[in-house]
């Protein structure tokens, strides 16, 4: 089968946090947050070729990525040591996400990775398996696995399915890279949020906790913020660097985006409750 064929491409979607509070630490030093995740019809394109020798090669290295060190090739490690099998892959990936921006594009490939490969290479993990293995490669992880929008609690792992509305949201890059390790070490980022309930997300409760620990290093999120604040209500995703505004109609964020600075890049997608990656499984 080709990379081409579109029957064998799996989609791993991008996600927004739709706000984020950091609510306490773990003893290991990961950040508790309380935080409510949508998916995008914005997707990486996966394909994969199991093999009969035990060997997995990532035809399409990405920049600055060591192949051993992309998390689907991790992943894929992962799952053979876990279940065993003597099975290879050979994974392409059409890299559609801005890396490092917020959107969850290297987690989402390496759950699609884990859920795609469990089928084809018949390992049988059940999804609560697959994303427990998930959590140990990123606390963003397990909602991919997931598949449907939800309030997270715990480091993102403890999920309550949510309906949400679907928005068109445009999506700035203001050409930065935010470490989101950087993030959570920041001296001055607000670790004692106090909890809230989902009625008060749903009641307009949508500050985002990492927001200004970023905008203040990066002034181009700062500059990316106010322009689409003209605009709209502008938020942050996870730890940045991606902010967005929601928007009534694709026209009306189209015509957002045609209005974009040529420092900045912009993306106009629909927000999205559950995953493609699961519509696909469902349509196979
Ligand atoms: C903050 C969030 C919100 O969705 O998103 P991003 O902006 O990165 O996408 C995520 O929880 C990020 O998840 P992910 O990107 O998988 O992070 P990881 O690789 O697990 O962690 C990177 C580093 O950030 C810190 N970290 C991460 C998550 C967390 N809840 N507490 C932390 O303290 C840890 O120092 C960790 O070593
Ligand atoms: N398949 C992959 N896709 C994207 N990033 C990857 C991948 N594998 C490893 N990475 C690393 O993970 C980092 C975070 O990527 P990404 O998930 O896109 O950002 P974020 O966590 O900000 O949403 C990248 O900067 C890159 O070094």
């Amino acid at each position: 089968m080709s990379a081409n064929d579109s029957q064998g491409l799996w989609p791993a979607p991008a996600k927004l946090n739709l706000m984020l509070r950091v609510v306490g630490r773990r003893a290991d030093g990961y950040h508790e947050l309380q935080t409510v995740f949508q998916f995008l019809d914005l997707a990486d394109q996966l394909h994969f070729t199991p093999t009969d020798d035990s060997a997995i090669r990532l035809r399409t290295p990405l920049p600055g990525v060591a192949p051993e060190h992309d998390l689907t090739v991790r992943a894929a490690h992962l799952l053979q040591q876990t279940s065993q099998c003597r099975l290879g892959a050979e994974i392409h990936i059409d890299k559609r996400l801005p890396m490092g921006g917020g959107l969850g594009g290297g987690s989402s490939d390496a759950a699609t990775t884990l859920v795609a490969l469990n089928r084809l290479w018949n390992t049988n993990l059940s999804q609560q398996e697959l994303a427990q293995l998930g959590l140990s490669l990123g606390a963003d992880v397990p909602i991919f696995i997931h598949g449907h929008a939800a309030w997270a609690e715990g480091i993102g792992e403890t999920l309550s399915n949510m309906e949400l509305n679907c928005p068109w949201y445009l999506i700035v890059h203001p050409g930065c890279h935010v470490s989101t390790a950087d993030v959570f070490s920041a001296a001055d980022l607000t670790r004692n949020s106090p909890h809230i309930k989902i009625a008060d997300f749903l009641g307009g409760d949508r500050a985002n906790d990492c927001l200004p620990v970023v905008a203040k290093r990066h002034p181009q999120v700062a500059d990316a913020l106010a322009w689409l604040g003209e605009i709209t209500t502008a938020r942050m995703t996870g730890t940045g660097a991606c902010i967005y505004g929601e928007f009534n109609s694709q026209a009306e964020a189209e015509s957002a985006c045609s209005r974009l600075p040529e420092r900045f890049q912009g993306f106009v997608a629909r927000g999205l409750n559950r995953s493609p990656l699961f519509d696909r499984i469902d349509s196979s």
